[in-house]
């Protein structure tokens, strides 16, 4: 009999409970990572976040290889491969992360689980965030998460028992199976390496900038920690994150800044895991129409290329469309430039944004979307001017001018509002289909009379319950002395 170590999104050998607890029995170990194809079919995925995977993984085999240990790289549908394995090896225990993802890989989960019972083999299952399954009152999630982040991390095992003495399909990860090619040219390397090198660089000098640089899309690249693809494909371990930043002796406002939103990681995941409809579905019943009869392709498609006509906008996207990242103001900022002056529905939007991102994590993605597009109903309206935040985090249209080499030409005064300068040619810079402050004008009176009209009390009161954090009252006071973007939540 073996054990099965399932990897999922968890490419790191410290605090890996599936890897640790697997060596506290005498049975050899089998460390496996399946390619599904069908997952990167699906439109929420791309061949950038394949390629992060791929380099992590790599890493992740050189790092098992340290402790004696070996991967397995197959490619197809689990169960099937599973099955496989189990005629060959019979397994015993199945070691794995629990995974907060899409609709798709809760169901493929649901038929591993089923599998696995039906073949009477244990499943041990790990949470890596402050997450809980089952139904869940919010009363008790901040105790409950405060207990599980206080618990002690895990040290990787000394030695390793391992089924194979050889790595076996690392090949594969040289063949995405998905459907795009939507790779990033400038994006983050993947690797444990990689993780520490950035987490070193930014606890050691940048974190000092971290609340000054976060909201200009041109500071935020090297003043935020940039740590998101290592913790969400758990390069990192979200645990160990957060011990050692509240070990560090930095400027207080920072840390605390800083702490806050790794712990907004696992409040937003919760969401998702309690109510997966996040994912599909508006969360406020009332609210499930509000956008679906109108939906303009072609607003969807300059949208998606940048090419809106708005310079801030579509520098915005078009560094997200060449890195994969962009930071959290400006991500607000372009889903709600979408769901409001573009009036279109989120969820063509949410899959696009998820594909540019390599940091795609399902559980902050969909509840971030819903709050900046209005769906929740319980958050406020997040309705962005995109000039006056142009001219507010990129004064000199430096950003500007980086990503929309078509306004070199065009006088600084109108590098915001370019529709103004009578030289410019169309041929050279579209003009907005229609002009910022008259779409928001238009945005807001839809929005207000659907609220007016169809907004269920009863509803709103059970979105405040499952989901609404319990901090709020605290968040707010101490937000006035730390950063504005915290008001945003
Ligand atoms: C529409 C929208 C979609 C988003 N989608 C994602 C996503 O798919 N994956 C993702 O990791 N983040 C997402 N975010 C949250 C946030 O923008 C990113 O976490 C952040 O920009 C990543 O950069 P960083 O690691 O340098 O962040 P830092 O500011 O250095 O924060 C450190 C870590 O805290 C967590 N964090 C930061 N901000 C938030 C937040 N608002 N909510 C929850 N956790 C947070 C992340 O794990 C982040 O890596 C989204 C935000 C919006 C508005």
């Amino acid at each position: 009999m073996i054990n099965l170590v399932w990897l999922k999104r968890d490419f790191r050998v410290e605090d890996h409970a599936p890897l640790y607890y697997s060596q506290q029995n005498e049975r050899p170990t089998l460390f496996v990572y399946v390619i599904e194809p069908d997952y990167w079919q699906l439109p929420d995925t791309s061949a950038r976040q394949f390629e992060f995977i791929a380099q992590s993984l790599r890493s992740y085999a050189q790092a098992l290889e340290k402790l004696g240990g070996y991967l397995c790289v197959r490619m197809g549908d689990v169960v099937e491969l599973f099955t496989k394995i189990h005629n060959k090896y019979p397994i015993d225990t199945l070691y794995c992360h629990q995974e907060t993802g899409n609709d798709w890989t809760f169901s493929r989960d649901t038929r591993v689980f089923n599998w696995c019972h039906t073949a009477q083999i244990l499943v041990k299952q790990y949470p890596q965030q402050a997450v809980f399954r089952g139904k869940l009152n919010r009363d008790h999630w901040q105790r409950k998460a405060t207990h599980w982040l206080d618990s002690p991390t895990l040290p990787p095992p000394s030695k390793i028992n391992s089924l194979l003495n050889f790595h076996s399909g690392l090949t594969l990860l040289d063949k995405y199976s998905g459907n795009d090619s939507f790779t990033a040219t400038e994006m983050q390397s993947g690797g444990i390496a990689e993780a520490n090198k950035t987490l070193n660089s930014f606890f050691n000098y940048r974190i000092n900038q971290y609340l000054f640089g976060i909201s200009s899309p041109l500071t935020s690249v090297t003043s935020s920690s940039r740590l998101s693809p290592y913790l969400c494909y758990g390069v990192l371990s979200l645990k160990q994150v957060i011990k050692q930043a509240t070990s560090l002796r930095v400027d207080k406002r920072q840390k605390a800044g800083f702490i806050a939103r790794l712990h907004w990681h696992s409040h937003f995941v919760q969401k998702l895991e309690s109510e997966p409809r996040y994912a599909i579905q508006a969360v406020h019943k009332s609210l499930l129409n509000m956008r679906n009869d109108e939906f303009d392709a072609q607003l969807f498609e300059r949208w998606k290329a940048g090419c809106t006509g708005v310079p801030f906008i579509d520098a915005c996207m078009r560094m997200l469309n060449e890195t994969g990242w962009i930071n959290f103001r400006m991500r607000a900022m372009l889903i709600s430039y979408a769901s409001y002056h573009l009036w279109l529905d989120w969820p063509q939007t949410a899959a696009y944004l998820a594909r540019t991102f390599v940091d795609y994590e399902p559980g902050i993605h969909y509840p971030q979307i819903q709050m900046q597009s209005g769906t929740t109903g319980i958050n406020p309206f997040r309705i962005y001017n995109p000039v006056t935040q142009g001219q507010k985090y990129d004064a000199k249209g430096l950003f500007i001018r980086k990503y929309i080499p078509e306004l070199d030409h065009v006088p600084h005064c109108y590098v915001h509002t370019p529709w103004l300068y009578s030289a410019l040619k169309t041929d050279q810079y579209d003009k907005p289909s229609c002009l910022p402050d008259d779409a928001a004008r238009r945005a807001k009176h839809k929005i207000s009379e659907y609220y007016q009209n169809h907004i269920d009390m009863t509803e709103t009161q059970r979105v405040i319950k499952t989901h609404a954090s319990r901090m709020k009252n605290k968040r707010k006071k101490s937000t006035q002395t730390t950063s504005a973007q915290l008001n945003l939540l």
